[in-house]
């Protein structure tokens, strides 16, 4: 017999079935996972409400077993369980580093350390760490050059200059990697490669915290401020949250409290900083939905095309706002274009017989409805060529993705970002039409 489940229970259910989107597949009881939890708790780590799990949407992350509310400790990591230089330089590398002139970077520091324990296997100590994590990643250094040429220009080219440090870094790593040869048996040109440098540079880029270290002697001057940790790193980002994070010399844990509540079974997540979209694929290999950050950067050329050469002020217009700062980052926004575009347009926009008038322009004031008029006509047809370049990477996109296999991760993460663009842009197009209005 079929029973009528009453109002209490169909409230519930409906809870439960809203929830379950958010829930994830608890992985917990995987034998790496279970290894990792036996290594962190002998290393003074015992927690029992954070679960490793699947999350549609995330992918692995971790979940809570009960109600966090806003205030509450989320982890708290001993620093045992932390791999920083201080450990790298504890370790058998310590003296080849402290040998190497000129001295290496902290970054390679703890990049080599890692290859050289990926490379140990079974052997390494910190085995059950390195067994979790992720074997290949999804930043752009890993990506082939036909999905890098989706990307919008601005980001192309910050990809294309991380390619080439990353490259680099190998460069300038050859001399180090080849005195530590007597570590092994094999030649270590075939351990220490370009690619393992790549899969060390992305852990260390996607999954450290931030933690300052004192200046050391032995390594080149750039900031120590890195911190893998093992576990804490499995949460995931939003934009959504707020949290501290800091390490507590007192406890001496690596500690993060939550600013926001989280229901139990649902996925804790941190925020990794106020990023756009641009930043979070290039230095993390995603692309958050709904970003409130995001903006659509205005390429220098597109702006100067809409420059006619005939102005004769042209020359002297430019070398002002490049003096100024108002020749980069200009934005197009879910509000509309930034201030400073508007700014720098104002000033590219002003007649020659308005053109005594560039200071008040530089400051913000707008000079004549005449000049208004004109900056948000061009305004609006850079907006719209935007629009179209980046429509038309969308169909590319979608041709792509059924010819190009191997590449849907790669293709799908740049559509995301595409189509996150098209609505700041379309939006931006829809606020210049009404300013415009207004105007006539
Ligand atoms: C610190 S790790 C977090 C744990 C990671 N998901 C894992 O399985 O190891 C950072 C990486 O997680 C992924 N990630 C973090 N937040 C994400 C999100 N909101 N959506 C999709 N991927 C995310 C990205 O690949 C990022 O480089």
């Amino acid at each position: 017999m079929i029973r009528s489940r009453g109002r209490t229970c169909r409230i519930r259910r409906r809870k439960l079935v809203g929830r379950s989107v958010a829930c994830g597949v608890n992985q917990s009881h995987e034998p790496e996972y279970i290894q990792l939890r036996k290594w962190l708790k002998q290393r003074g780590f015992e927690d029992t409400n954070l679960q490793t799990a699947f999350f549609p949407g995330t992918g692995r992350g971790l979940m809570t077993t009960k109600s966090l509310q806003a205030g509450e400790p989320i982890i708290a990591l001993p620093e045992r369980c932390l791999l920083t230089t201080g450990v790298v330089l504890e370790s058998y590398l310590g003296d080849y580093i402290r040998k190497c002139k000129p001295p290496i970077s902290p970054l390679l520091a703890l990049c080599t350390f890692l290859m050289v324990e990926r490379y140990t296997g079974e052997e390494s100590q910190w085995k059950p760490y390195l067994d979790v994590l992720p074997k290949s990643y999804t930043c752009p250094v890993f990506w082939e050059d036909c999905t890098m040429s989706l990307l919008p220009e601005p980001l192309r080219e910050k990809a294309q200059e991380q390619i080439t440090s990353l490259q680099e870094l190998y460069s300038s790593a050859a001399s180090f990697f080849s005195s530590l040869q007597s570590l092994f048996q094999e030649n270590v040109e075939n351990i220490l490669t370009y690619e393992a440098l790549r899969w060390a540079w992305c852990t260390v880029n996607t999954r450290t915290v931030y933690m300052k270290h004192p200046q050391r002697h032995c390594f080149s001057r750039e900031l120590d401020a890195y911190a893998l940790a093992p576990f804490l790193d499995l949460l995931n980002h939003s934009t959504k949250v707020q949290v501290e994070a800091a390490f507590n010399p007192e406890s001496k844990c690596y500690e993060i409290r939550t600013r926001s509540s989280h229901r139990r079974y649902e996925q804790v997540f941190i925020c990794y900083g106020p990023h756009d979209n641009q930043r979070l694929l290039l230095e993390y290999g995603f692309v958050a939905g709904q970003n409130p950050h995001c903006t659509v950067c205005i390429p220098t050329d597109i702006l100067l095309q809409h420059v006619p050469n005939t102005d004769k002020q042209k020359n002297k217009k430019l070398s002002l706002l490049k003096e100024n700062g108002f020749l980069y980052n200009l934005t197009f926004g879910l509000d509309g274009p930034s201030w400073k575009f508007l700014v720098a347009l104002r000033l590219l926009c002003l007649g020659a017989e308005e053109f005594t008038c560039w200071k008040k322009v530089l400051i913000g004031e707008s000079v004549s409805n005449k000049n208004e008029k004109k900056t948000l006509e061009v305004a609006t047809k850079i907006c719209i060529q935007l629009i179209e370049e980046t429509c038309t990477a969308i169909e590319k996109i979608s041709h792509w993705k059924s010819d190009k296999l191997g590449l849907e991760d790669q293709l799908a993460m740049v559509e995301s970002l595409r189509l996150e663009d098209l609505s700041i842009l379309q939006s931006s197009r829809d606020i210049l039409e009404s300013l415009k209005d207004a105007t006539d």
